[in-house]
């Protein structure tokens, strides 16, 4: 398969060594000082395009793509607001277009927990929940896509909760799940969720030991939606 890399940066780097090491071809690695490179590009020799770049230039990178009719395969957090547009372009030039704010399989497996304990806690009003999220501090956008997904989890599992805010933010109330983003070297991305009572404390954490799991997660992705059309996520890919 032919891959195109938008975003060469941690993640654009493993990227490109699983793809390679899974027999695929890198057509090339874009970052911001060789976005020129894109003009040279013929759109048919390109299979997917995958998208870990920054919040602020994922809208633009994806675009270009899905404008060639290119799949993309998207990875980057924080641009969230502009993807009911991206959905609507992906429909009309008729490719694929698949999001997921964490492309590690152990990480779905938690999304799917956190929904069951919050399923769960809907009843116990003597526990207030609260999510940590811990990154390395090169980290653009705070809190991460996932302590985000996993707060939404919450709230349509738990109608106890009705939105999410981040820790200090003002105006917070008994019905928001409260987010703590902290950023420590070399975390690569932790999540913790915490329900607390006066009487016990109950915890769910994943852990990444590094980006492999993010990485090879999207490289499968990239495959499975070769010849797909749409707008796709982690729902659509996993069986579980
Ligand atoms: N969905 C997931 O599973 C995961 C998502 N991420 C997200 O992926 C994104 C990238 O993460 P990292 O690779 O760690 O960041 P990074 O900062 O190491 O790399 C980002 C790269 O994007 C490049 N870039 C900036 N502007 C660009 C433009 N206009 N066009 C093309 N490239 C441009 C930069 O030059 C940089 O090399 C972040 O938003 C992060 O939150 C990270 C890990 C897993
Ligand atoms: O920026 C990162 O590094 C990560 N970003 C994603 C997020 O914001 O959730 C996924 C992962 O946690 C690593």
């Amino acid at each position: 398969m032919n891959i195109l890399l938008l975003g060469y940066g941690k993640m654009g780097k493993i990227i490109g060594e699983i793809a390679e090491s899974r027999g695929h071809y890198i057509v090339a690695k874009i970052n911001i000082d060789n976005i020129q490179e894109l003009d040279s590009l013929i759109p048919e020799e390109i299979d997917v395009a995958i998208e870990f770049s920054q919040p602020d230039a994922a809208f633009e990178n994806i675009s270009w793509a899905i404008n060639k009719g290119i799949p993309v395969v998207s990875g980057t957090t924080g641009w969230l607001d502009k993807k009911p547009a991206i959905a609507a372009l992906a429909l009309e030039k008729n490719t694929a277009f698949f999001y997921a704010s964490n492309y590690s399989i152990g990480v779905n497996v938690f999304f799917k927990v956190n929904k069951f304990l919050a399923s769960l806690m809907k009843d116990q009003n003597d526990y207030k929940v609260s999510l940590e999220e811990i990154h390395h501090t090169e980290k653009k956008d705070a809190p991460s896509g996932t302590a985000i997904t996993l707060a939404e989890g919450i709230i349509q599992s738990n109608s106890n909760y009705t939105d999410w805010k981040l820790s200090g933010e003002l105006n917070v109330n008994e019905h928001d799940v409260l987010i703590t983003s902290k950023r420590i070297d070399p975390a690569p991305g932790t999540h913790i969720i915490r329900y607390q009572s006066e009487i016990d404390d109950i915890e769910i954490s994943h852990t990444a030991h590094s980006r492999k799991g993010f990485a090879l997660g999207a490289v499968l992705v990239a495959e499975w939606i070769k010849d797909k059309k749409g707008v796709l996520s982690m729902d659509d890919f996993l069986s579980f």
